[in-house]
């Protein structure tokens, strides 16, 4: 079972180790572009995949797309725990959004 953190730290030692073969080292030797381009493609299968009825192909999408994120994250130099980090700080704002929409509504 690999977790969303783990394949990150994978993802990490590639770009730090090449191995080849690697399809994230062929990514990270192609550079910017050609990421953006996977995240690109990634993004319209999952939206295809949204509009169909299958659970098992939105699923499979999700996940490629997941990994390209954070092989782009990886590329800029970007964690998953700053990520994680901004989502607990909305979480905050978001309770205050919600607390003054709640007083606005009384
Ligand atoms: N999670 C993934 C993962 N998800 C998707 N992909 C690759 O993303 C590609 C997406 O398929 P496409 O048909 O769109 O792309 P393609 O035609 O193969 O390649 P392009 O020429 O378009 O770049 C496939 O080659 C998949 O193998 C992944 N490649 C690697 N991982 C994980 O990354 C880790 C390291 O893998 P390696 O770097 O390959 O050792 C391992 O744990 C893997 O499970």
């Amino acid at each position: 079972m690999q977790d969303i953190d783990e394949l990150y730290q994978l993802i990490l030692n590639r770009k730090a180790n090449p191995k080849e073969g690697s399809y994230t080292d062929y990514l990270f030797t192609k550079g910017l572009d050609k990421i953006l381009k996977k995240v690109g493609e990634e993004s319209t299968e999952v939206i295809v995949a949204a509009k169909n009825d299958s659970d098992d192909e939105f699923i499979y999408e999700v996940a490629d797309l997941t990994y390209h994120v954070l092989v782009l994250m990886a590329n800029r130099g970007i964690s998953v725990d700053q990520i994680k980090r901004e989502l607990a700080e909305r979480e905050g704002l978001m309770s205050k959004t919600k607390e003054r929409r709640d007083i606005q509504d009384l």
